[in-house]
């Protein structure tokens, strides 16, 4: 029997935080041995035997966070958005020193955002026009969605390798913020309302007609196939993996 892997939770109080203290709870190849929130010592995580780090915090406290866990020789499964291209080049490099580490940022851990974001880059290279809408619960602090920016930038590299210039846009003038945020030349509009979990659409349009990819994560229970899924490959793969389709065979 191969051994548990034993598990800290970061953001462990936290709503994403709280599921995944419950699905390695009951994941009978894991332990679940530290659970750790705002100003917990970290040391906390060695005490206990950790091999393995899941951080659900806050993007202010994620970096701490993951560069404690690298330097301390534990693979982390990171959910926490904030991990813009500047915290991951220096990620990277930090784990160039630590060889055998695998640290996944996953800014989504359900499988089906996971698929429509793949469905999205693949069909946007045929379509004329592309935008993205996110919507969410108001209590999220950070906008637009990490699942949004991960969606821009892989649907913007497909646009790019296939020579597909931007989307036509004739907006001359505009209030502040009317054509949303711009992603790597994809506009990305959010939404906050109340009732909402976390859901997207992808809108492709073309001459005469309409493709629109949309994933709604009903219930945060959505996302721990994900995390689940993280935990049990991280060690295998180890320096930075950006996305969980970095895991998946998704024969792009
Ligand atoms: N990748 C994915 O699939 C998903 C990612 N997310 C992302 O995960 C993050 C957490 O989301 P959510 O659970 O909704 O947010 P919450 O605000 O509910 O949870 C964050 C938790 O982290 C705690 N915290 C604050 N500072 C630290 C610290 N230094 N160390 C450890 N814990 C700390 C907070 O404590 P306190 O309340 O005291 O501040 C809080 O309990 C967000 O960035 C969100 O975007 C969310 C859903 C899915
Ligand atoms: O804060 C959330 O709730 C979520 N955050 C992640 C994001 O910013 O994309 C993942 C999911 O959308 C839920």
């Amino acid at each position: 029997m191969s051994a548990q892997i034993k598990v800290a939770v970061l953001g462990a109080a936290g709503r994403m935080g709280a599921e995944a203290v419950k699905a390695v709870s009951e994941a009978s190849d894991m332990e679940l041995v530290a659970s750790l929130g705002r100003g917990d010592d970290l040391a906390q995580i060695l005490e206990a035997g950790a091999t393995h780090v899941v951080d659900l915090s806050v993007p202010a406290a994620t970096e701490a966070n993951v560069r404690f866990a690298v330097e301390n020789g534990l693979h982390a499964v990171v959910g926490t958005t904030g991990w813009d291209d500047d915290r991951r080049a220096e990620l990277d490099s930090l784990l160039k020193g630590h060889p055998e580490v695998g640290v996944l940022i996953a800014p989504n851990f359900a499988l089906g955002s996971v698929l429509a974001s793949a469905f999205a880059a693949t069909a946007a290279k045929y379509f004329e026009s592309v935008e993205i809408i996110e919507l969410h619960h108001p209590n999220k602090v950070d906008a637009p969605s990490g699942t949004a920016v991960r969606t821009a930038e892989l649907v913007a590299k497909s646009r790019e390798d296939a020579g597909v210039p931007a989307s036509p846009d004739a907006t001359e003038t505009q209030l502040d913020g009317a054509r949303g945020s711009v992603v790597d030349g994809i506009h990305v509009h959010s939404v906050r309302l109340r009732g909402l979990v976390a859901h997207q659409e992808v809108l492709l349009g073309g001459p005469g007609e309409q493709l629109t990819l949309r994933h709604d994560s009903f219930d945060r229970a959505s996302f721990m196939p994900g995390v689940l899924l993280g935990l049990r490959t991280v060690a295998c793969r180890p320096g930075l993996t950006y996305g969980l389709d970095g895991y998946l065979e998704l024969g792009q």
